[in-house]
């Protein structure tokens, strides 16, 4: 009987041990998961309200610590997000309102590189219809050239809209980066040599040139294709409409090739080496060499090369391997490379003794004789 009793005993003692087991642990349990929760929320809110929030604080928060039946607990967030562990600049670059979505400077911001807009160190002022875009293209393929995509028209239509609207048009660059912007009617803006210096007076400037006689006809090529019932060039390009008149100067497709005169108004107001002439004619013959002193000319490595072109003979034009919005091969546009009209001959010839003399001193002024016919 006794011996039952101490039985009975020892099994409702064992009992109420392993309730009392059960019921603390599932106390602790609960008690831990809702703390994590918490911490997980906070954690949540946090990176969701601000970046800044995150990296203000340049020292770590303390770990929150609880106690726990008597002993002293730090919790540690179980947040499953690396981003928190990324330093504070690079949280700042990730922020969703960075417009730029081009994939070098996607490169640029994961590497922690934090990008802003400045006024172009170097322009492409002209001229119209030599191969401006052709040049700009190739040197964005730059890793170290940020350039405009359109033609801001700054220092001729919108120089009233002041510097910060210019510059807002840049792209964002990272240091050591430079910014490019080509606007060809620049060389022909009384104005504008005047404004680039007071923008920066060690801008450098690029013109491309190329024949005034095709530059003409492109010129005319181009305004025809928006003008169907245009006159022919010949009627445009001679005072009585015919290659018995004298050359009509009055004519913007011919007044433009007479670049000595132009080019005397940029000397006014900056040093011969801060300009670099480039041949539109050895940009479609051979683009890596002329590249080559664009690159040195902007103080930057030889890096666009042979490597980049290739010749496409369907476009008769040399064309990109890529370039920084596509990978895949491509040529200009269809508005580059057009098809001329038949000109005739006596006209050219007279447009050629028109120049003559204007190139001569356009070569004199530049030290370069381009060999125009
Ligand atoms: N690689 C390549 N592909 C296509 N076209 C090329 C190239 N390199 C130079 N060119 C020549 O560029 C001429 C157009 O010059 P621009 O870009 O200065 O024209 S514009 O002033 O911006 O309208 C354009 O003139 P047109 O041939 O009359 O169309 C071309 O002769």
């Amino acid at each position: 009987m006794h011996y039952r009793q101490l039985n009975r005993t020892v099994a409702i003692t064992t009992g109420l041990i392993m309730c009392a087991v059960y019921v603390l642990y599932t106390f602790h349990a609960c008690l831990l998961s809702g703390i994590n929760r918490s911490i997980k929320q906070t954690a949540a809110v946090t990176m969701a309200s601000s970046t800044i929030a995150i990296t203000t604080s340049a020292a770590p928060a303390p770990l929150p610590q609880v106690r726990i039946l008597g002993s002293i607990v730090r919790i540690v967030p179980l947040v499953d997000d690396m981003t928190l562990k990324q330093p504070a600049t690079t949280l700042r670059l990730l922020a969703p309102n960075t417009t730029d979505a081009s994939p070098k400077y996607r490169f640029l911001r994961q590497q922690g590189l934090r990008p802003s807009r400045h006024l172009p160190d170097a322009l492409i002022i002209g001229v119209k219809k030599s191969g401006t875009r052709a040049l700009l293209e190739f040197i964005r393929l730059h890793p170290d050239v940020r350039a405009a995509g359109c033609e801001v028209h700054f220092f001729d239509r919108h120089y009233a809209k002041g510097l910060a609207w210019y510059r807002h048009h840049m792209p964002p660059t990272i240091e050591g980066q430079i910014t490019m912007e080509k606007t060809p009617s620049y060389f022909i803006t009384r104005e504008a040599p005047r404004r680039v210096r007071h923008m920066n007076p060690a801008t450098k400037l690029l013109v491309v040139v190329r024949d005034p006689v095709t530059r003409a006809i492109s010129d005319y090529t181009q305004a025809k294709s928006k003008k169907r019932d245009m006159k022919r060039f010949e009627e445009l390009a001679f005072t009585n409409g015919s290659t018995g008149g004298v050359v009509d100067t009055s004519w913007g497709p011919v007044r433009i090739g007479v670049y000595a005169k132009y080019l005397e108004r940029w000397l006014e107001h900056f040093p011969p080496a801060q300009l670099l002439f480039v041949s539109g004619e050895r940009l479609i013959a051979d683009p890596a060499v002329e590249m080559g002193r664009v690159q040195d000319f902007l103080g930057l490595k030889r890096v666009v090369n042979e490597k980049h072109f290739y010749f496409n003979s369907t476009k008769g034009f040399p064309c990109l391997l890529k370039s920084e919005e596509r990978s895949s091969p491509h040529c200009l546009g269809k508005t580059k490379g057009r098809n001329h009209p038949r000109i005739d001959g006596v006209a050219i010839d007279r447009l050629r003794e028109f120049y003559r003399p204007f190139n001569q001193k356009f070569y004199h002024l530049t030290g370069i004789n381009f060999g125009w016919p």
